[in-house]
């Protein structure tokens, strides 16, 4: 059983897409198995996003993300980072796919209403930063 990290951004938050984020991880599925709210600070925000770091958009995005609440969720299930990826849709809302949740709710290309792991490797980190191993381990079923 495969982890993946999501995050519902600022924009999601801030127009009560908590519950329909959510909706649409579990009813494709995938367990929510962790989740907290929490604010990112500007420092969080940029050592969360570090691989982005050299890209003209860095410091947009880094403000963007520390603007206000977000949710972090661990989400499992087989494929996870993949189905949750494609639940997601491309991060240019206007390039997603029809029924995805960026093309639903995405403002635009910064402001796409959610986050997902890119890799196991991504993953790991991204869970690791978001959460301890007793949070992991409450949510165990
Ligand atoms: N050209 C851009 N202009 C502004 N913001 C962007 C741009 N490209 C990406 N971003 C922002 O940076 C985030 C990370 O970019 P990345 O290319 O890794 O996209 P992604 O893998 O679809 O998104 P995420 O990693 O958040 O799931 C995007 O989700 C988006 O919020």
């Amino acid at each position: 059983m495969e982890r993946t990290l999501s995050l519902i951004k600022p924009d999601g938050v801030a127009r009560n897409l908590i519950g329909e984020v959510i909706r649409s991880f579990e009813k494709a599925g995938l367990r929510v198995v962790a989740l907290k709210m929490l604010r990112l600070t500007k420092e969080e925000a940029k050592e969360f996003y570090i691989v982005h770091k050299e890209r003209p958009f860095y410091e947009s995005l880094t403000d963007y993300m520390s603007s206000g609440p977000i949710v972090a969720l661990v989400l499992e299930g087989e494929k996870a980072i993949a189905r949750c990826r494609e639940i997601m849709g491309a991060t240019d809302p206007a390039e997603a796919a029809e029924g995805t949740i960026r093309k639903t709710f995405g403002l635009d290309k910064e402001k796409n209403t959610v986050h997902g792991s890119d890799s196991p490797e991504s993953a790991a980190r991204e869970i690791a930063f978001f959460f301890s191993e007793r949070e992991l381990l409450a949510g165990t079923r």
